[in-house]
């Protein structure tokens, strides 16, 4: 796909799904941040950040608690926009544009760079219609059924569940819940999922097939995490990136760098428990 049609489908509301058709696992950039500096009102949660994320590849962000990881995660399909006294300065580039320019539809967005959060949240309603909550919002006339068995496939719930699909969501496990909302993240087949945490409220049985399950998944979209876990990150990702306190992006390297022999004293600290 061209930049040019990705960064048309930003700026209409109908969509067109099955836009991932890139096999090739490349280090093409998914998303670049560009000097990116995010207030709260008078407080600065994000300073000066700038760096691009790989495409098919499953990167980590770490660091203290309030050091403005899932901010700069919220930035990139612009879920800040929802917080009243928030403010974004600089570029996130994704398909060729930048989120915030005028003309982008951020529903549009969304669907294109989907959101699974750290405590599964799927809707009271039957683990189909959680599934396939998104197409009917795009108006999507495929099959529905068969994308919502794709998209369980894809999460790795589609035997547990293939034969109560009438069933409330609700009724799953915690673990199930999540791929459920994974499942639903995947079905408008976004070509981004950011992850919030994705497996901090699970047992750590639950927690490991989703680390199975975000490793499979790079295969086809590009993962972004964020995780207090570091050994969740060294395990999952292949980039890591360090931010310190005041928002600041301290280290961004491969992963095995990073844990193995990073050039910050001050991400080493972090990284051997010293301080956060
Ligand atoms: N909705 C909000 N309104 C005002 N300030 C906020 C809001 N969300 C975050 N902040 C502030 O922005 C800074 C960064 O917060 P953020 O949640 O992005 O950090 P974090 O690294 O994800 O933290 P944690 O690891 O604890 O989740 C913090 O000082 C926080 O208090």
């Amino acid at each position: 796909m061209s930049n040019t049609e990705s960064s048309d489908s930003l700026i209409t509301t109908d969509v067109e799904t099955g836009s991932n058709e890139q096999t090739a696992t490349t280090d093409r950039t998914a998303v670049a941040a560009r000097d990116l500096n995010v207030f709260y009102g008078d407080e600065q949660a994000i300073d000066d950040v700038s760096m691009e994320i790989p495409e098919k590849r499953v990167t980590a962000l770490i660091g203290p608690s309030g050091c403005g990881k899932s901010t700069f995660l919220r930035c990139i399909n612009r879920m800040n926009d929802m917080i009243e006294v928030c403010r974004v300065e600089g570029d996130v580039e994704f398909g060729g544009k930048n989120v915030y320019d005028s003309d982008v539809d951020p529903v549009a967005l969304r669907r294109k760079i989907g959101m699974v959060f750290q405590k599964p949240n799927p809707f009271p309603k039957s683990i189909r219609d959680n599934v396939a909550y998104g197409l009917k919002i795009q108006g999507y006339d495929g099959d529905v059924d068969e994308r919502v068995e794709k998209s369980l496939k894809g999460a790795a719930l589609w035997d547990e569940v293939k034969d109560q699909l009438d069933s409330s969501g609700l009724d799953l496990s915690g673990g199930q819940q999540q791929r459920l909302c994974i499942a639903r993240a995947i079905a408008p087949d976004p070509e981004v999922i950011l992850m919030d945490e994705p497996t901090s409220a699970l047992d750590p049985v639950a927690a490991s097939k989703i680390e199975d399950l975000i490793d499979d998944l790079a295969e086809e979209y590009t993962v972004i995490i964020v995780t207090h876990n570091m050994q969740q990150a060294a395990r999952i990702s292949d980039r890591t990136a360090v931010f310190l306190t005041g928002g600041r992006l301290v280290e961004y390297d491969d992963t095995t760098k990073i844990f193995e022999d990073p050039e910050e004293q001050r991400v080493e600290d972090y990284i051997t428990g010293k301080f956060g």
